[in-house]
């Protein structure tokens, strides 16, 4: 399957990506453009052969009929027999859709209507401040999105509380009110042990304080049974089915946070865009098809040619959480080391994926992107427009940096240039030697550009719509299951066994680095 793609890395290497620009069109002819948005890939090595290489690797991997399967709620994820989809929960418009013989858009449609009515009722009543208590899936989309749309946020303040350190609750309860507090506890098993420590722990806060904490915590949740154990009213229950995971459920009842910040209809634009870009993926042409050009451009970079990592660069502050919110998306999704049916890999599995804003990462580590050995494929979002009129000034700057990025990592200076520069600031001989070898750029350093109009609920919905898709369609060319996560498992395991032994118990069946960190903390703790 991946001979062609081999034969075209070997045939990319050392190609220039900016002569590739000598053929009139690259750059439309290496863009997709759907509603708002444009994809553009042509600062890659990639030319027409190495496309064509990768769609047809998209191809003979089957993309069309696991994609299929996936709307259609069979339970491609087979490790844990699960049909996938969060596709439901933003299926405003569709009909309906099967698990197991049950439509369940009905279950969907009435979940959402009892999230918008108590939506309203927090944002119309005395609460003045939302904590979310989740983690992982049931912490960074809400936090991502919420943070996102912030020009659109109305309502009452959102906070978030995910670590089991305790300074991450304590630094959020201090200065809130307990009788003007909601707390929602996210958690879709109901049994993190993060989560659950921590909502304990604001449910003590509450009743230290006088209020009774019943009317002021909801949940989100798939396990009702533990909820109602925990004693979580049901009308203040927002369940959802195990066909959605935990990084795929901010669309559902997991938005509730996002739903009571900017209002029940602007959360309905972001399912909107989500929606939309289901549509797309599921019926444009490959080279149309944003989500599936994105993803054989990771797969090319990552599969293809061996760059290690992929930097996601939001040149938009409030995508700040973007990056950690890919982390989960991609990481979780696709860092496996077996197949479906359990064979090894024989293909590295997704990259490590890391980020900042722009332009802040510009003053941080972009000297490595640019100068570093290592390449690092770039991912840049932008938006041609900012929500702030007054101060168009700085989002022209913003989006020059961010353009002004990419052109560099491609053109990068030669020697030619970087002698010039040192014989201007006045150094010859072996000096100017020296200095202009330190401000050279190589340069050819690939890059793609996700431009889009505004940060609106939709455009967001879109965005995080074609990151899913993207996942997705790298993790079936890899053959891999993107929708478990059996390797976080080990560790929860033995942080279990490990508390006892910073009670005090016997940690002699411990290896020696573990036993001196533990008598090390002890030490400090008695
Ligand atoms: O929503 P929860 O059941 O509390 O799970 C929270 C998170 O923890 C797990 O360990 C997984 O790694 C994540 O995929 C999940 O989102």
């Amino acid at each position: 399957m991946w001979t062609e793609v081999e034969r075209a890395a070997e045939a990319a290497a050392g190609r220039s990506i900016a002569d590739l620009f000598e053929t009139a069109g690259r750059a439309e002819a290496f863009s997709v453009r759907f509603d708002g948005m444009l994809l553009d890939y042509s600062k890659t090595a990639l030319d027409e052969d190495a496309r064509a290489a990768l769609v047809q690797l998209a191809g003979a991997a089957g993309v069309a009929a696991r994609r299929a399967a996936m709307f259609d709620g069979q339970p491609i994820n087979e490790t844990e027999g699960r049909a996938v989809l969060h596709s439901a929960l933003r299926n405003l418009s569709g009909g309906a859709v099967m698990v197991e013989g049950e439509d369940i858009m009905p279950g969907i449609h009435a979940t959402r209507a009892r999230m918008a009515a108590f939506a309203e009722e927090i944002r119309q009543g005395s609460i003045t401040d939302v904590i979310n208590i989740g983690i992982g899936g049931s912490h960074l989309g809400p936090e991502m999105a919420v943070r996102a749309l912030s020009p659109y946020h109305d309502g009452p303040r959102c906070h978030f509380v995910s670590n089991v350190d305790g300074a991450d609750i304590a630094d959020t309860l201090c200065g809130l009110d307990p009788a003007t507090t909601l707390v929602i506890v996210a958690s879709k098993t109901f049994t993190t042990i993060e989560t659950m420590t921590n909502a304990a722990t604001a449910r003590a806060w509450m009743e230290r304080a006088g209020v009774e904490p019943g009317p002021q915590f909801a949940a989100l949740s798939s396990a009702l049974e533990k909820t109602a154990d925990w004693g979580i009213d049901p009308a203040r229950v927002f369940g959802f089915g195990d066909y959605v995971g935990g990084r795929y459920s901010v669309w559902g009842p997991i938005g509730l946070a996002v739903m009571i910040a900017i209002g029940p209809e602007r959360f309905e634009e972001f399912l909107t865009g989500a929606e939309a870009m289901d549509r797309h993926f599921l019926d444009a042409e490959p080279l149309e098809n944003m989500p599936l050009m994105l993803a054989l451009v990771g797969l090319w970079h990552h599969q293809g040619i061996g760059y290690g990592t992929r930097a996601v660069l939001p040149y938009d502050q409030r995508l700040a959480r973007l990056p950690a919110y890919l982390q989960q998306l991609e990481m979780e999704s696709n860092g496996k080391r077996v197949r479906m049916d359990g064979a090894p890999l024989t293909r590295p599995s997704g990259p490590v994926v890391w980020g900042e804003p722009g332009t802040n990462g510009q003053h941080a580590f972009y000297q490595l992107i640019h100068q570093g050995t290592a390449v690092v494929p770039c991912e840049f979002l932008v938006a041609a427009e900012g929500h702030e009129p007054d101060l168009a000034h700085h989002h022209r700057l913003l989006v020059a940096n961010c353009l002004a990025q990419s052109e560099a990592l491609m053109r990068g200076r030669g020697i030619d240039e970087a002698r010039a520069l040192m014989c201007e600031a006045g150094f010859a001989g072996a000096e100017l030697e020296r200095q202009a070898a330190h401000r050279v750029f190589p340069g050819n350093r690939p890059s793609v550009t996700l431009a889009y109009d505004r940060l609106t609920p939709r455009r967001l919905g879109q965005i995080v719509a074609l990151y899913e898709h993207r996942v997705f369609v790298e993790g079936v060319i890899l053959g891999i299951n993107s929708f478990d996560q059996w390797g976080v498992e080990l560790g929860k395991v033995l942080a279990g066994e490990m508390v006892p032994l910073l009670e005090g118990s016997d940690t002699t069946r411990k290896d020696g680095s573990t036993r001196q960190l533990v008598h090390f903390c002890k030490s400090y703790t008695g």
